[in-house]
């Protein structure tokens, strides 16, 4: 019951198999920043990857995944809405296809190019990633939008390993790479609770969406596409892209933004 992003197994049929895919806190959402409640209670997030290295880079088949050494507390987030601090366990990122855009959030009804989702659990509560990830407040994801201008002065270090990834379920050492260097220079950002964005689309996400975007090439997007989404094996070779889930309805929900 493999899911994808295809007609036969993309988003609109996932329901059949992860029903929670119709659930009141699925992700992403439309963010439309004027209707986020301004919440004077919330504080800045804070992000400590001083210390934090990756281990491996893996294609999953369906998006580009660096992992971490999620052991201890070397890399976490705390602050914001989050009440403990969360453990980086992977980020990996969602895109479009050539010249259309990919990103799963959407801001006023536009959609980014692309989007890095860092994803972090609790390791205050929980004792193993799967367990957080099946519990309401087991999992905080920074959510970063991708817009397309000049080159990302490190993304060449993850857009030049990716030839070792090519197919589907093949890993590579990957060690040494700090996201940090992936952040825009504002962490102001928007809230909510919400989902996992790919099944099995587990309701435990609180998510922290940063408003300023991160500047890359089209160049270094166009290598995210020479990714296949089959394994060497297969002998169709589809091109990784649009491995996106589009806006979800709020049902009910309400989104605040950062005080600052
Ligand atoms: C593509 C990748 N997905 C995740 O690992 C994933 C995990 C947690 C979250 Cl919170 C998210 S997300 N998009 O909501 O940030 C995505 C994946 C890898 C391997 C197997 C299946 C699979 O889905
Ligand atoms: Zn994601």
């Amino acid at each position: 019951n493999h899911w994808g992003y295809g007609k036969e197994d993309g988003p609109s049929v996932w329901h059949k198999n992860y029903p929670v895919a119709q659930g009141d806190r699925q992700s992403p959402i439309d963010i439309v920043p004027h209707q986020a409640s301004h919440d004077p209670s919330l504080d800045p997030v804070v992000l400590n990857y001083d210390q934090c290295t990756s281990t491996k880079i893996s294609n999953s088949g369906t998006s580009v995944v660096v992992e971490f050494d999620d052991s201890d507390d070397r890399s976490v987030i705390r602050g914001g809405p989050l009440d403990n601090p969360y453990r980086l366990k992977q980020f990996h990122f969602h895109w479009g296809g050539k010249g259309c855009h990919g990103s799963e959030h959407t801001v006023g009804g536009n959609s980014y190019a692309s989007e890095l989702h860092l994803v972090h659990w609790n390791a205050v509560k929980y004792k193993t990633f799967g367990e957080a990830a099946t519990a309401p407040d087991g999992l905080a994801v920074l959510g970063i939008f991708l817009e397309t201008g000049d080159d990302h002065r490190w993304l060449h270090v993850i857009t030049d390993a990716l030839y070792t990834v090519k197919y589907k379920g093949s890993v590579a050492d990957f060690k040494g790479f700090n996201p940090k260097c992936l952040l825009p220079s504002s962490l102001h950002y928007w809230t909510y609770l919400g989902s996992l964005t790919t099944p099995p689309l587990h309701e435990s996400v609180i998510w922290v969406v940063l408003k300023e975007p991160i500047t890359v090439s089209e160049k270094q997007l166009g290598k995210l596409r020479t990714l296949l989404f089959s394994g060497e094996e297969e002998n169709e070779r589809t091109r990784m892209e649009n491995n996106f889930r589009p806006p979800q309805l709020l049902k009910g929900r309400k989104k605040s933004n950062s005080h600052h």
